[in-house]
């Protein structure tokens, strides 16, 4: 089966599940406070982790708070992300075209990618995509980053010159530093919430996949009430699931991500101030046997205003082969999936986005 035609029938099925009302439905996302998964007492961790597994196994998606990230490096990231848009040149932005990338880094225009393979319409976002680089993490690496066609770390991401961006790469690291060394605490967590050793993922994430972007999504164009507005006329980033293990969404203060409901609605992901968005993605799904949702969303900026959103994609090392958890099968619940390779299965998901079948 050509890729295109597997990522159809993915989505198809994802999308039929949904409907199929295998989950019970739900109307609002949970609010994880983090900061007893800090404690020195795992009593403290495990009741954070408990909380994870409750929301994994029902929405797919949560918010947490009290994550350690300082707000004004949140703030500042934001910023970096209009700047980017707005201040670099058209010239700027052409060297660093995607287009320039076998690995879907840099530049993105608007309606360069679709996320959704059935929806033939354009989507509004632009981006900018870069991915784990050993200087970008505060453990140093282990030197053995590989990307995820199973290359070596050769540099592959895009940045704009310094000159024509001044302290752009200063301030995404930062901010990519501290999202990185999250994750990491946050698969302790989810070892632990899948009756895991808590260091379970530790020896697996020493150089892990970790592909981030900024988004932008224009104002909206159309003049209907907010009542009539179909939201399909104007989607800014089209139906999908995300491929990795999870995803960590920083998103501004306008409103647009909406996730699916197994009774068909769309429930909105507010933006709450200091909290950041995290879902799990298809190869956690996968590797849980599908304990752990990895749930339908998309993004409609129905606003006057622009709309920023950054997420990373974080993924085990790429280069890690696995077979379904051990804890996510017994006799009864055997493994659905064979043993993968995670960069593999990303790499197969994200080379049927791009409209221009560039890859
Ligand atoms: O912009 C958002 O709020 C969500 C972005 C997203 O879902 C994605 O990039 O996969
Ligand atoms: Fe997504």
């Amino acid at each position: 089966m050509a890729a295109t035609e597997k990522a159809k029938e993915y989505l198809h099925q994802r999308l039929q599940a949904t409907s199929d009302n295998a989950s019970p439905a739900f109307t609002s996302i949970p609010i994880i406070d983090l900061t007893r998964s800090f404690s020195e007492s795992l009593a403290d961790r495990q009741s954070v982790a408990d909380k994870i597994n409750e929301a994994c196994t029902t929405v797919g998606f949560f918010y947490i708070t009290g994550h350690g990230i300082p707000q004004a490096v949140c703030d500042a990231t934001l910023e970096l992300a209009a700047r980017f848009f707005h201040e670099l040149s058209a010239d700027a932005k052409e060297r660093i075209h995607m287009k320039h990338s076998n690995q879907f880094r840099g530049y993105e225009p608007a309606a360069y990618s679709s996320v959704n393979p059935e929806d033939d319409s354009k989507e509004t976002k632009e981006g900018f995509n870069w991915g784990y680089e050993t200087g970008l993490d505060p453990t140093g690496g282990d030197g053995n980053y590989v990307e995820l066609d199973g290359s070596r770390d050769g540099g592959v991401n895009l940045w704009p010159a310094e000159a024509d961006l001044p302290g752009f790469y200063q301030g995404i690291a930062k901010y990519y530093g501290y999202v990185l060394q999250l994750c990491r605490h946050l698969c302790r967590l989810f070892a632990l919430s899948l009756d895991l050793p808590e260091q379970y993922f530790d020896s697996i994430t020493t150089h892990p996949g970790g592909i981030a972007r900024l988004i932008r999504y224009p104002p909206s164009t159309n003049q209907k009430p907010l009542s009539q507005l179909n939201s399909d006329e104007e989607i800014g980033l089209g139906a999908h699931s995300d491929y990795e293990c999870f995803t960590l969404l920083l998103q501004d203060s306008t409103s647009g991500l909406e996730v699916l409901s197994p009774d068909g609605r769309w429930v909105s992901a507010e933006p709450l101030k200091g909290a950041i968005v995290v879902n799990v993605a298809d190869f956690l799904m996968r590797w849980t046997n599908d304990k752990y949702k990895s749930t339908v969303h998309r993004v409609v900026n129905r606003t006057s205003k622009e709309r920023y959103s950054i997420p990373l994609f974080f993924s085990i090392n790429y280069d890690e082969k696995v077979e379904t958890l051990p804890s996510c099968v017994s006799e009864e619940n055997p493994s659905k999936y064979e043993p993968i390779t995670a960069g593999r299965y990303v790499l197969d998901r994200l080379a049927v986005t791009i409209k221009t079948g560039e890859y």
